[in-house]
């Protein structure tokens, strides 16, 4: 199992990167989305609402939540991989720091976007402006933990 894992290293890997790609994608888009939705409600200009809440929820469905799945599982293969992950150095506890906080990011939008869904949103699109801010933070930690190696 473990020279299949070392055989098909960069393969894995490059299936992680597409995963990310696309995670990242949508963890970017859904509050910006977000944003204008609660901004045309907040505006009296509902006529809308219906298009929104498809869009967050296929965004979310279709493309969020099956690639952070398969982030996580091709991550973990990686992490199982021999030789990859030295975890006396500082950049795999920094790197799995800012993932788990990513994925807390995830979770806290799948749970906003029940409430726009069920008519219950209580934030402002400035709230959402702000959040959008989170996962550049958390995107500039992982890179250079993966990439500088620190
Ligand atoms: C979800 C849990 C994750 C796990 C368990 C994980 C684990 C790993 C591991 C072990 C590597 C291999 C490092 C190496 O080959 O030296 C890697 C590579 C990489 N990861 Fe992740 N990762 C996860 C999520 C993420 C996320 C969320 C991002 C970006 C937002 C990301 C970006 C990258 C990149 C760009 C590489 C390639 C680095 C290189 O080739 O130098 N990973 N990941």
């Amino acid at each position: 199992m473990l020279d299949l894992l070392s055989e098909y290293y960069l393969v894995i890997k490059a299936l992680h990167v597409v995963s990310v790609i696309a995670w990242m994608a949508g963890i970017f888009y859904l509050p910006r989305l977000m944003v204008y939705h609660a901004e045309q409600v907040a505006n009296g200009l509902p006529q809308a609402e219906d298009l929104f809440r498809t869009m967050e929820r296929r965004l979310l469905r279709a493309i969020m939540n099956p690639a952070m799945i398969s982030t996580w599982v091709f991550g973990l293969l990686l992490v199982l991989t021999p030789g990859v992950v030295d975890w006396s150095d500082a950049w795999p506890w920094a790197k799995a720091a800012a993932v788990l906080a990513m994925t807390w990011f995830h979770m806290w939008l799948a749970a906003r976007r029940r409430e726009f869904a069920e008519g219950r949103n209580t934030r402002t699109g400035r709230t959402y402006r702000m959040m959008n801010e989170v996962p550049t933070l958390l995107l500039l930690v992982i890179v250079f933990a993966v990439i500088v190696k620190f």
